[in-house]
């Protein structure tokens, strides 16, 4: 059994997937725990939204009262009502990032942490079943999506939204006709571009299809150059990726051509209305219907409208990017833990005797449901005695290990720790009874202290030396360039597998519970290491009640009981001596694993 998890791999990030935005309805409650951020942002977007509103009356004022009216005064005036108007915008516009960008980095801390302390606490099954890149990536990727669009996205969509029905009404007060005009004329004209763009982002995918199969077919070939140049096939290979280039070319052409004709269409469509509205609005002009300054009020008002509608179609798509990410961390969210504290649990005794029962205890993993990995399995440890678990791989040793630690919960027959079955406990307060002595012992990225210490975090200085002593750790602690503060690197790249477990030893011993789980490390140690781990793991298994998977002979002669175990039901129990004797699997196992 190990404790140390696989590291996420690039490789595990998820594309990013896009879903409906409703599904971004899930951050609300972690919004609204920021209220005053988001009032403020509220306020500040109406404040800029209006202003932004407001600047084309402003330059129609500028032109009919200042030009057309002819006074120098009310130009002087419409220069400062202009002048306001902006300062407002621009005070308005920092609020208003300020605000929101700060939401946005609140809003994610909270997410994430919420993620991650769920993620912690979901049992070993969970676990399992997921890997630990991917659940990382929920933290990472995911999170840092939903940073841009509370920081920003949904910023800039909602206000987009407001200017663009705003801009929309403001049109219909200066000019009712030409707006109506401008309404039917433009969807009219922007439809067919529309259209072309989904054809254009169909062929646009075909071009990176293609792409991507040359770079494939480069990889694979330049990974097996050896072979290759063996076959003397470097002008086929040649041949093969000229043509795959030359498919990827012919796609791109197809995309460009079909753009550029989009393009053109698209400019003459748009100017076409436009202009043909604007005529009209000259007629008005000359007319007498309609002043100039209101004709330029019109205008700028139709493209602060078409500016939201180009911002908005920018944006949906990270919204719906972000909206992806958001049901995923959802998903995270919204798993229970199949190993969960009972509403009332029983308290274990203060001092707690160690004594392990399983009685008729069936468990299947639930990836295998067909094959039970405990099969009506019956074990009695007392307190203080040293039971050595034997057999085949795959026989259900760790299993038992993490039934007791509640990691899994049984399906049929109860495990109990002094009388009490371990599903009425809280499993924190039963792991505080429970230390476990894995065989890839967990190293953290800390100093020697500090992994150490994870035993009993409030263990002082000197228990912190005892502990290290009595495994047998101190010497080469000492022997660190900082001793105890040296930093153990990721994953104690700086240890050798005896000074790990010596290290995890020390945790154990730190932490001082009646029950040791052990899991004996099966790679050699060196002679001298072996014995230092040995010494270190008597000192530990002292008035303990420990289970311990051995792999070493040194450990089932000290043993006081011997159990036997084949596919998950105990075969034969006894002493070495007493196994040996009576043949069978005990004694294959014994030649095989501790005679040799
Ligand atoms: N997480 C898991 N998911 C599904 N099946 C599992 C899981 N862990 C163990 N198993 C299966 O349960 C059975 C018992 O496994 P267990 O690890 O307890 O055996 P073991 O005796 O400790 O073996 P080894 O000495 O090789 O570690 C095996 O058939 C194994 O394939």
């Amino acid at each position: 059994m190990s404790d140390s998890s696989d590291a996420p791999s690039p490789a595990d990030a998820t594309p990013a997937t896009k879903a409906p935005i409703g599904s971004l309805r899930t951050l609300w409650p972690f919004v609204s725990r920021h209220r005053g951020l988001f009032v403020g942002w509220l306020a500040a977007l109406a404040v800029s939204s209006s202003a932004t509103l407001s600047l084309p009356i402003a330059f129609r004022r500028m032109i009919d009262e200042g030009f057309a009216a002819g006074g120098g005064d009310a130009v002087d005036r419409a220069f400062v009502l202009l002048f306001l108007v902006a300062v407002v915008l621009a005070l308005a516009t920092a609020a208003r990032f300020f605000f929101v960008s700060l939401l946005g980095e609140r809003v994610v801390a909270d997410l994430r942490e919420r993620l991650y302390s769920h993620l912690l606490s979901l049992d070993i099954g969970f676990h399992d079943r997921n890997r630990s890149g991917e659940l990382v990536s929920r933290l990472t990727a995911d999170a840092e999506l939903l940073r841009s669009v509370v920081g920003s996205g949904m910023s800039v969509a909602l206000r987009s939204a407001v200017t663009f029905l705003g801009s929309i009404a403001l049109l219909f007060v200066t000019s009712p006709r030409l707006a109506s005009y401008a309404l039917i004329g433009i969807p009219l004209a922007v439809l067919p571009i529309v259209l072309g763009g989904r054809r254009l982002q169909k062929m646009s995918r075909t071009s990176q299809d293609r792409i991507a199969e040359a770079n494939a077919l480069a990889n694979e070939t330049l990974g097996a150059v050896r072979t290759v140049q063996a076959h003397a096939r470097e002008p086929y290979e040649r041949g093969r990726f000229g043509d795959a280039v030359r498919m990827a070319v012919h796609a791109a052409a197809r995309r460009i051509r079909a753009q550029a004709v989009v393009t053109a269409v698209a400019i003459v469509l748009i100017f076409g209305a436009i202009t043909l509205v604007l005529w009209s609005g000259a007629h008005d002009v000359v007319a007498g219907r309609m002043s100039a300054g209101a004709l330029g009020q019109f205008v700028l008002y139709a493209l602060i409208g078409g500016g939201s509608v180009g911002a908005l179609a920018e944006v949906w798509n990270e919204l719906q990017r972000a909206a992806g990410g958001m049901s995923r961390i959802s998903e995270l969210l919204e798993e229970t833990n199949a190993v969960r504290a009972p509403d009332s649990p029983t308290a274990l005794p203060p001092r707690v005797r160690g004594e392990i029962v399983f009685e008729r205890v069936t468990f299947h993993y639930p990836l295998r449901p067909d094959l039970p990995a405990l099969d009506d399995f019956d074990l009695r440890v007392m307190p203080g005695e040293t039971v050595a678990l034997v057999g085949p791989s795959g026989a259900g040793k760790s299993t038992v290990l993490s039934m007791l630690l509640r990691f899994h919960d049984a399906q049929a027959g109860k495990v109990r720790v002094d009388g009490a079955d371990l599903r009425a406990l809280d499993p924190a307060a039963l792991r505080e009874a429970i230390a476990l002595v894995p065989q890839h012992p967990t190293i953290f990225a800390a100093s020697a202290a500090d992994n150490i210490r994870y035993g009993r975090l409030d263990a002082d200085d000197a228990a912190l030396a005892h502990a290290a002593r009595a495994a047998h750790a101190n010497e080469f602690i000492d022997a660190l360039p900082d001793g105890m503060a040296t930093e153990l690197g990721e994953r104690g790249a700086r240890l050798s597998g005896g000074q790990q477990q010596r290290i995890a030893i020390a945790r154990a011993l730190l932490k001082d519970a009646p029950i040791l789980l052990l899991d004996e490390a099966t790679s050699a140690l060196d002679a001298q290491s072996e014995r230092a781990v040995q010494l270190a793991l008597e000192t530990l298994m002292e008035g303990r009640t420990t289970l311990v998977i051995a792999h070493r002979l040194a450990t089932v002669l000290k043993a006081d009981r011997i159990v036997v175990m084949d596919r998950g039901r105990i075969v034969a129990e006894g002493t070495h001596t007493q196994l040996l004797e009576r043949g069978g699997l005990y004694a294959e196992l014994a030649r095989l694993q501790f005679l040799d």
